[in-house]
């Protein structure tokens, strides 16, 4: 039987008195009360404190279940209101481009300062992100993450808006290695960053449950005014949790994403064979329903404005409700056995082998199919490679139409006549990113002419051209590739000692193993980002940041990432490996450059943090431009990127960990023996091999 508070009682003598008569005078003995007293009031005591104490468990249950963390929920702003802070939306005010639309700075009516980001197409991806960050933004509180304040949907322009706290110095990526701020040239203050990061996942992944952040990369750390960090963008989280949760996407009408309270209920009234929703009661009462103009969402409302302490808004500013962004999205979904958190991202993935396929490939959701050919039997690295050449000699294709070597460089994937052309089509959209090495190559060509230094897109052609050529060649003499095996995607340092020659000669590795190396899955699953982690010699990218999101950034995402099954904390710490490499050398992950013999060793960052490990020279890979550095410092730092970046998750080291490490409670440890400067041998290969 469902409990039921006591009702209140009639109001008795008042209580200040009694408390007065109880708390001053001298606690009587037992024999100075009335005898009738003595009998009533002990147990009349001991009921009420009985009563209270059930009555607190009580509410402290309930909050458990609806609200885990302290955090304040979001408010709902009137999109009146938000266009009167940003100038109407004014160019000027613009702070940066995302995938999903503009961010605005803006300032509301009692001056506190915003960042406003404005969604403004029906892409569903962008629909998910913002579901995402408003169910993480209530789960979320902590000076090493950015705060979501609140979020407001526009109807007529169907338009949903995002309001942050402003941080007032950007991202770093675009303070690192675009305006290359100042302050980022003091080794002070890199190592600075780097705690703050640091801690900022740590306190994620301590969360109950934990939130796995899925895409840390410079470009979602912002920059306050004293250049301490904060991570941003909720986009692609997840939960950790024991029940799976998920967030349904209804193919049958579009691929939109379900009304959460009606899969809620419908869960409910499964999992009670149809009995009442009393666990979503107060959720269902308390709804209201918004229009975002592509489809209707539930968001929970009931708290006042007045109930978000720190209020930054005015009554004018805020619509009447605030949402309760716990009731968004997540439904428990029981049947699950991966996990899959409450990404967004995790729709329509549903279901096992031939039917998951048919599902993926048939309907055009958008990048679905392209995931399926990985989690379908085509996710052995040496395979995905193969994927990333075809794509990418489609694109080289259409510039040498006669080539036809594209037919033999897929094993299983290369379709032809239609599908093809739908197919190309497809890859085109996901990896705009090789187009935009056009910018690059073009500011490269002209800064670096004198050099006589190749734009990197000639550079990445002649590279794949030649690999995907060899591999035809390959196939026609009946070599079976080796390529698919999993230390292909690891780096063997002999083997950039050597560069190409090694390859040719043992054909284990081609020029494209070499690129990818460290870089383990990441090509293919990333959010289709080039800026975030690949450049010409000269980057430039500034104010231009990330496309619409796939599951983590290239480059940055661990090799494990992708299938949905093996995400874990550990992806956030691999993440965070590349991270620090990048803040440290102060620049990308690959870095295209010119001069092919020296470049070629030092375009993979992370390959080329490796091969410094192994030689002893870790302080190589510091930015040249940097300023007091602490030797000692840096070292940590790159020893502890190396331990994040190994390929088992098991073997990285925790959030905590690396906190304790930097902030020197926690002990180094040693660095694997692959990493060792210890002279090559035959064992130190073997080691190799072996480790992750
Ligand atoms: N709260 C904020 N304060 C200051 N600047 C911000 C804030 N939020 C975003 N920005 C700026 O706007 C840019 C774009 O942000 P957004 O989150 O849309 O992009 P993104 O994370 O790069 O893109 P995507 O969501 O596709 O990954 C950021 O890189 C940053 O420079």
């Amino acid at each position: 039987m469902p409990f039921r508070p006591v009702p209140p009682t009639p109001p008795g003598p008042p209580p200040p008195l009694i408390v007065h008569q109880v708390t001053l005078s001298p606690a009587p003995s037992p024999t100075e009360f009335p005898h009738h007293r003595q009998g009533v009031l002990p147990p009349l005591a001991a009921a009420c404190s009985f009563l209270f104490f059930v009555l607190r468990c009580f509410r402290k249950v309930r909050r458990e279940r609806t609200a885990p963390s302290d955090a304040k929920p979001p408010h709902r702003f009137s999109y009146s209101s938000l266009r009167h802070a940003t100038n109407s939306f004014s160019s000027s005010n613009i702070l940066g481009q995302g995938g999903f639309g503009s961010v605005f700075r803006g300032t509301l009516p009692n001056r506190l300062e915003v960042a406003v980001k404005v969604m403004d197409s029906g892409s569903l991806q962008g629909e998910r992100e913002f579901q995402n960050e408003l169910f993480f933004a209530s789960k979320v509180d902590s000076p090493h993450v950015v705060s979501v304040l609140g979020f407001s949907s526009d109807r007529k322009r169907r338009r949903m808006l995002l309001v942050y706290e402003l941080v007032q110095n950007g991202n770093l990526q675009d303070a690192l290695l675009h305006r290359k701020c100042a302050e980022l040239m003091e080794w002070k203050k890199r190592f600075s960053i780097t705690i703050d990061i640091a801690k900022g996942i740590e306190y994620l992944h301590n969360l109950n449950p934990p939130v796995i952040h899925g895409d840390i990369k410079p470009s979602n750390v912002l920059l306050d005014r004293q250049f301490s960090a904060k991570i941003a963008d909720f986009g692609l989280a997840r939960l950790k949790s024991e029940n799976q949760y998920e967030i349904t996407v209804d193919e049958s009408d579009g691929g939109k994403v379900n009304d959460v309270l009606e899969v809620a209920k419908k869960a409910e009234l499964e999992s009670n064979g149809g009995g009442a929703l009393e666990d979503y009661g107060s959720v269902v009462e308390d709804t209201e329903s918004i229009t975002t103009g592509f489809e209707e969402f539930s968001l929970g409302v009931g708290q006042s404005p007045e109930g978000f302490s720190g209020d930054p808004t005015s009554p004018e500013t805020l619509d009447a409700v605030t949402a309760s962004p716990e009731t968004v999205g997540i439904v428990p979904s029981p049947g699950r056995n991966s996990f899959d958190g409450a990404s967004v991202e995790s729709v329509n993935e549903l279901g096992t082998g031939a039917e998951k396929s048919n599902k993926g490939m048939s309907k055009g959701v958008s990048a679905k199919d392209w995931w399926w050919k990985q989690e379908n039997g085509t996710s052995e690295n040496g395979k995905v490679k193969d994927y990333v050449m075809e794509w990418i000699g489609t694109e080289i294709k259409k510039e040498r139409p006669k080539s036809d070597w594209i037919g033999a460089s897929s094993s299983s994937n290369v379709a032809t006549g239609k599908l093809e052309k739908k197919k190309n089509k497809r890859h085109k959209q996901r990896f705009d990113w090789w187009l935009s090495l056009d910018e690059d190559s073009k500011i490269a060509t002209k800064n670096l002419k004198k050099e006589n230094i190749r734009p990197a897109r000639e550079w990445w052609k002649e590279e794949y051209c030649g690999e995907l050529e060899r591999k035809k060649k390959k196939k026609k003499e009946g070599v079976v590739s080796d390529n698919n095996g999993e230390e292909d995607w690891w780096p063997r340092a002999e083997e950039l000692y050597v560069g190409r020659k090694k390859k040719n000669r043992s054909s284990s590795r081609g020029s494209i193993d070499w690129w990818l190396d460290g870089l383990s899955g990441e090509f293919l699953k990333g959010r289709g980002n080039s800026r975030d982690s690949i450049s010409g010699e000269i980057p430039n990218s500034g104010g231009i940041s990330s496309t619409p999101s796939m599951r983590g950034t290239i480059c940055y995402v661990a090799p494990e990432y992708g299938g949905g099954d093996n995400i874990s904390e550990k992806c956030d710490v691999y993440s965070f490996g590349v991270l620090l490499l990048v803040l440290i050398a102060g620049r990308r992950p690959l870095q295209v450059a010119g001069s092919p013999k020296s470049e070629f060793q030092r375009a993979n960052l992370i390959s080329w943090a490796r091969l410094l490990a192994r030689t002893g020279k870790l302080l190589d890979l510091v930015d040249k431009n940097v300023q007091s550095l602490d030797r000692e410092q840096a070292h940590l730092c790159i020893t502890i990127a190396l331990l994040c970046l190994q390929k088992s998750p098991a073997r990285r080291p925790s959030m905590k960990d690396v906190v304790g490490m930097l902030s020197g409670d926690t002990e180094l440890p040693q660095l694997p023996t692959h990493f060792s400067p210890s002279p090559r041998s035959r064992l130190t290969f073997k080691s190799n091999k072996k480790a992750g």
